[in-house]
């Protein structure tokens, strides 16, 4: 695909981001934001707790970076039990699932990420295992195969996915806690950012906090990885605490403008524009145009462009939102709004 430079504002995990563990959030008590799915899984995780048994199936899904993998480590702990991960491209034959599955101890939390990738030879035998925490695994081949069942530890299934409308319904159906996690709010967000220069014993004001997170795109990834390119910016400028000025210079140094879009961001906001007088158009034009991949398109730069309603998401394509047109300093044309255009949910 293009061979830009890494994005600063990509939600997505990139190699810098090996430093983020140690912002992670560790009990539930100290995951700032997902108000309604903490107090979800503190319910769930106190009666289980209770009375001693593993805890239901747990859905998450949600943009990258907002935590899914987090909230899963964060299961576990609370929970007092072991976390085994693993992740859907990763389990490549029945042999794989079944050897982890057979080792997991009672109520184990075992973490599935990107589930929607798994095989899905891989999951039919997920069924069973979750629901009556049995495996049934043929053994030999042709006339000499035959079926054996074996009885599982009950275990605690923790799912991620990006894109729950992938999943086949038979699967997501087996999840009796399906959370959805949703943009951070810019004084959660800030809160995070503030813990965040505590923990890296970096001087930040509240004013600079701020900065950095209204330019975070709602995701905690983002926030973390802005807060450290702005304390290497300052420790290379040498001043005192960072403030609102300093944090602003350091960010337009990254190209990372007022609502945190960059120049990926800016260009896709562009081309529908320029190109297509604000569309509809088509998500794989799109792709094509800008020489970037339909997932990378759709998991990674849209999501927070439709959540800001810089882009709407229609039943004929893309279309440039009235603040898509106002953000690149122009005028929304008249009777923008796609009339007779079918708006969209997430899944859409
Ligand atoms: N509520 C939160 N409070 C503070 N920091 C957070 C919070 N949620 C996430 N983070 C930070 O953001 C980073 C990314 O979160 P995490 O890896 O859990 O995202 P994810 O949803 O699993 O992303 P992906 O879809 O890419 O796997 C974490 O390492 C952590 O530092
Ligand atoms: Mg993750």
């Amino acid at each position: 695909m293009s061979e830009l430079p890494p994005r600063a504002v990509d939600p997505g995990r990139m190699d810098e981001d090996a430093a983020e563990a140690g912002l992670r959030p560790q009990t539930l008590e100290d995951f700032t934001g997902q108000k309604a799915s903490r107090e979800n899984l503190a319910i769930f995780i106190a009666a289980a707790r209770a009375r001693g048994e593993a805890m239901d199936h747990v859905l998450l899904h949600g943009p990258p970076g907002l935590g899914k993998t987090t909230l899963a480590q964060i299961v576990a702990r609370e929970l007092g039990v072991g976390f085994r991960a693993t992740s859907g491209p990763v389990i490549q034959r029945a042999g794989d699932l079944a050897a982890i599955l057979t080792n997991l101890q009672p109520r184990d939390v075992l973490f599935i990420d990107e589930i929607h990738r798994l095989q899905p030879a891989i999951e039919e035998i997920l069924y069973p295992a979750m629901e009556d925490f049995q495996l049934d695994l043929i053994i030999g081949e042709g006339p000499a195969a035959r079926s054996v069942r074996i009885d599982l530890s009950p275990f605690t299934l923790v799912a991620a996915t990006t894109r729950a409308g992938l999943l086949a319904t038979p699967l997501r159906d087996r999840f009796g806690i399906p959370l959805r996690l949703v943009f951070y709010t810019a004084e959660e967000l800030r809160r995070i950012v503030s813990r965040g220069a505590r923990k890296l014993q970096f001087d930040l004001t509240p004013e600079g906090a701020e900065e950095i997170a209204r330019r975070s795109r709602g995701t905690p990834r983002i926030a973390g990885r802005l807060l450290r390119r702005v304390r290497d910016f300052a420790a290379v400028s040498g001043a005192g605490a960072v403030d609102r000025v300093m944090a602003d210079a350091a960010l337009s140094r990254l190209e990372v403008d007022s609502l945190g879009l960059d120049a990926m961001d800016r260009r896709y906001l562009r081309r529908i524009a320029e190109y297509h007088h604000g569309g509809p158009v088509g998500v794989e034009t799109l792709a094509a145009a800008l020489a970037e991949a339909r997932d990378t398109l759709e998991d990674v730069v849209e999501p927070y462009l439709i959540q800001e309603g810089l882009v709407l998401r229609t039943s004929r394509g893309r279309m440039l939102g009235e603040r898509g047109w106002r953000h690149l300093g122009l005028e929304p044309p008249p009777r923008q709004a796609g009339q007779g255009d079918l708006l969209l949910g997430e899944d859409g």
